[in-house]
């Protein structure tokens, strides 16, 4: 495996800018994971480092060498795609060491490698079996295998998992961090969904408009986003942003919004600014010490079992509407009134151009013990 680099890559459709000047190193063995809204960029760049797409400008390095006027087939990269595109007539043998024979490599020195691929993924016992007589996961561990002959220096997965149902995503999820991790595998992985960013990546790298929003360890980027859109992007269910201004109160700054006054996170300025509140910071009863008020009337309630998602409205004429995530137990009834506390440290502040101005987590590193 190696390291990865992306200097300045640009591409360009006609006057649309699909990726712009990112730069991105990947460290050997580093599981970076790319994500972001349909149309950021994320494929062209995936595509770019493959050797699938032209690059505008820029250039791609891998194992320090610049490899940017290589065709695809001399990067030595492996591309594992969401249909594991296992050939269906051939035994899983077969199918792991078929670039081997392909590549003119003698039957014993194919079977060698191939049986170290097995072993390594645990699928020494399927050798003989067809791709159809295999699990889904057992398949991954195929496609796995078979890059891994190959001795690739990085793996890059594009929306592996996209067509897969909730309950097989989240066990590919596992699967894919288990083989990373005992492979050592250099990764680049491309997702849309933020559960599979803060699930699998060590670093996430969040994209917008074919740039960078912000990248960082996943829980850095979800207690730490850095604009408005970092933060309405990641946790689910999203982060209540609420729109208001921070201005002078009888003790200290505090964020008024239709009717709400709250104390302000530390060291926000005043202004006008967007306070966010993660649903799950939200819980039900009356504040105590160093926890804000909130009272609403119980607009939707979602049970799923472990938790029960309530939305309300509060403030004035209940023209603000918040999202809880609350313990399973809770029952609020529907048009019933709700008393909820959350953590002043849980406020997050984001000035009128959406960067991040305050949040708790520096608030509570900032305030006095
Ligand atoms: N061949 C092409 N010709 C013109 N425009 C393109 C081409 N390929 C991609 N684009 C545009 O470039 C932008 C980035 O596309 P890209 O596929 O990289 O996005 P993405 O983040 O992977 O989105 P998705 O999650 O929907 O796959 C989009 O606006 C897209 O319409």
């Amino acid at each position: 495996m190696a390291g990865i680099a992306l200097r300045n890559l640009t591409r360009r459709f006609g006057d649309s800018v699909a990726v712009d000047g990112l730069n991105l190193e990947i460290e050997d063995g580093e599981f970076v994971v790319l994500v972001g809204p349909s149309g950021c960029g994320k494929t062209t760049t995936l595509r770019m480092l493959a050797g699938l797409e032209p690059t505008s400008e820029g250039r791609v390095e891998i194992a320090g060498r610049d490899v940017t006027p290589l065709p695809a087939r001399d990067r030595n990269l492996a591309m594992v795609f969401q249909s594991y595109a296992l050939y269906p007539h051939m035994s899983v043998e077969e199918n792991i060491g078929f670039a081997l024979r392909l590549a003119g490599r003698s039957r014993a020195e194919t079977a060698a490698a191939v049986a170290a691929a097995a072993g390594r993924l645990e699928i020494g016992h399927l050798l003989s079996r067809r791709p159809r007589e295999l699990s889904g996961g057992q398949r991954q561990r195929v496609a796995v295998a078979r890059c891994i002959v190959r001795e690739p220096h990085a793996f890059l997965f594009d929306e592996p998992l996209s067509n897969l149902d909730a309950r097989l995503r989240g066990s590919a999820r596992v699967e894919i961090s288990r083989l990373q991790a005992q492979l050592g595998m250099t990764t680049l992985y491309v997702t849309h969904d933020q559960v599979e960013a803060m699930t699998m990546a060590h670093r996430i790298v969040l994209m917008e408009g074919g740039r960078i929003r912000q990248q960082g360890a996943p829980m850095d980027l979800y207690e730490r986003p850095a604009d408005l859109f970092v933060a309405g992007f990641l946790g689910a269910p999203a982060m209540n942003l609420i729109p208001g201004v921070i201005e002078p109160g009888p003790r200290g700054p505090v964020f008024a919004a239709a009717g709400l006054s709250l104390p302000a996170p530390l060291g926000a300025p005043e202004g006008p600014a967007t306070l966010g509140l993660r649903p799950e910071a939200l819980s039900p009863g009356d504040p105590g010490p160093g926890e804000i008020a909130l009272r609403g009337r119980v607009d939707h309630v979602e049970r799923l079992g472990a938790e029960t998602v309530v939305q309300l409205s509060v403030g004035e004429a209940g023209a603000i509407s918040l999202t809880a995530r609350l313990p399973g137990a809770a029952a609020p009834g529907r048009g019933a009134p709700m008393a909820l506390r959350a953590p002043v440290s849980a406020l997050h502040a984001f000035g009128a151009d959406g960067r991040r101005v305050a949040l708790g987590a520096e608030a509570r590193e900032l305030a006095p013990a």
